[in-house]
């Protein structure tokens, strides 16, 4: 929760937790909580109230009747901080989706009501947004968004399938600040040539997924995806709205758990998982990558070494491991096969896309006997072609 209001811009002062049976519904907290508020927000000239969980508008007007600052709840920090981050148009639309589904039932038709929301954290729009539109005006903006995503979200499906045609995927997931970008930047730097883009040290840094290809040693391309940061919690509009966007974890072939091994790694591993399962995608090639182990003393500390061993495929900060076992899932990994053809037999060409023949030499039958380095989706397809035996097969795999 510090973390996010940071990210939101905000200076925090102190934390206040309570322990209860219940909520009081009226005012969230206890009474006795919230005369301890006043008193802190008096004293140190706090300006603005987060409470961590999400409140109904009535306790939020009873909360600033007694406080003599702002009050919002971790739903509106979370959407003003993806306002702030959104970038392109989808992102922006996204956010502007969510933000309205929010505001929408909190709207009492009274002008009152919006008047009172002024400047600052969790009244930020963006593009057009005005907060003086009443309900109906929300509905036909939200209408008119919905529309507009459907279109973006049909074009991103277009890219996507042009993609998957042609190129294997690999979806990098993790909590916010996970470090992620980082590494996508390293994978494009040590696979593909492409420069490194270096992540922002803040939360929810990357709202829009960029899709970045490389390739493996033998030239065999894929795609390395970059995503939204996870959160616990995160609020349901902001879900629903980011719908299309996490859309494309559902599609990947491999799907990598970024781990801030040097921070909660139990827990936000523990989120990402139910995310992805919200996602359906937890059926999916999973391996969980530890990352920031410059950052722990152990290595690997004595709780990422369980996490490790009970998601088997993690791999510790290691580079070159995780590149290999990615590569491995997605048959692209290289394998070496002795084949023998007759001179005239030229299918033996197909095998080698990607590849490269290591040895070759004439055996007393007059046939070649080659070795060849190529994929183990190469190889594979080879040796079902030998199977299929047909002299006239030139398909080529
Ligand atoms: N010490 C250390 N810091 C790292 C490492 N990898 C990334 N970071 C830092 O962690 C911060 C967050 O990195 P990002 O790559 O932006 O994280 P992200 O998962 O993309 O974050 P969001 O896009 O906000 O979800 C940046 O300041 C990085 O420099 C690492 O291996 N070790
Ligand atoms: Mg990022």
């Amino acid at each position: 929760m510090e973390g996010l209001c940071e990210a939101a811009g905000a200076q925090v002062i102190a934390v206040v937790t309570q322990k209860r049976p219940a909520v009081d519904p009226r005012t969230f907290f206890g009474e006795g909580k919230v005369l301890e508020l006043v008193d802190l927000v008096e004293r140190s000239e706090a300006t603005l109230v987060v409470a961590d969980r999400e409140l109904s508008p009535a306790q939020v007007r009873n909360l600033e009747r007694y406080l003599p600052c702002r009050v919002i709840d971790r739903t509106q920090l979370i959407l003003d901080i993806f306002a702030r981050r959104a970038i392109t148009r989808e992102g922006r639309v996204q956010v502007e989706m969510a933000q309205l589904s929010y505001l929408l039932p909190r709207l009492t038709g009274r002008g009152a009501e919006m008047s009172r929301l002024g400047g600052g954290i969790g009244t930020r729009g963006p593009g057009e947004t005005k907060l003086e539109l009443d309900r109906r005006r929300i509905r036909t903006r939200l209408t008119g968004l919905r529309r507009e995503l459907e279109a973006i979200a049909r074009q991103r499906a277009t890219a996507r399938d042009k993609r998957l045609r042609d190129v294997p995927t690999v979806a990098l997931v993790g909590y916010t600040n996970a470090g992620k970008t980082t590494l996508q930047g390293r994978w494009v730097a040590d696979k593909g040539g492409g420069g490194v883009v270096g992540g922002e040290n803040r939360l929810f840094d990357t709202l829009d997924p960029a899709a970045r290809q490389v390739s493996t040693r033998l030239g065999h391309p894929y795609v390395v995806i970059d995503t939204v940061g996870f959160v616990e919690n995160l609020p349901h509009h902001l879900v629903e709205a980011f719908r299309s966007t996490l859309e494309e974890v559902r599609y990947a072939d491999v799907i990598v758990i970024v781990v801030d091994a040097g921070h909660a790694p139990g827990a936000h591993l523990m989120t990402t998982r139910r995310v992805l399962a919200d996602l359906s995608a937890l059926d999916k090639p999973i391996i969980t990558f530890f990352n920031k182990i410059d950052t722990v003393a152990e290595r690997p500390g004595p709780d990422v070494g369980a996490l490790a061993s009970l998601y088997g495929s993690a791999a510790h900060g290691n580079l070159e491991e995780l590149y290999q076992t990615v590569e491995r899932q997605l048959e692209l990994d290289e394998v070496r096969v002795t084949i023998h053809v007759r001179e005239d037999d030229t299918r033996w060409q197909s095998l080698l896309r990607g590849g490269r023949i290591e040895h070759a030499e004439t055996t007393a039958s007059g046939e070649w006997q080659m070795t060849a380095v190529t994929s183990r989706k190469q190889a594979h397809l080879w040796q079902q072609m030998q199977q299929d035996g047909s002299e006239h097969d030139n398909r080529h795999p």
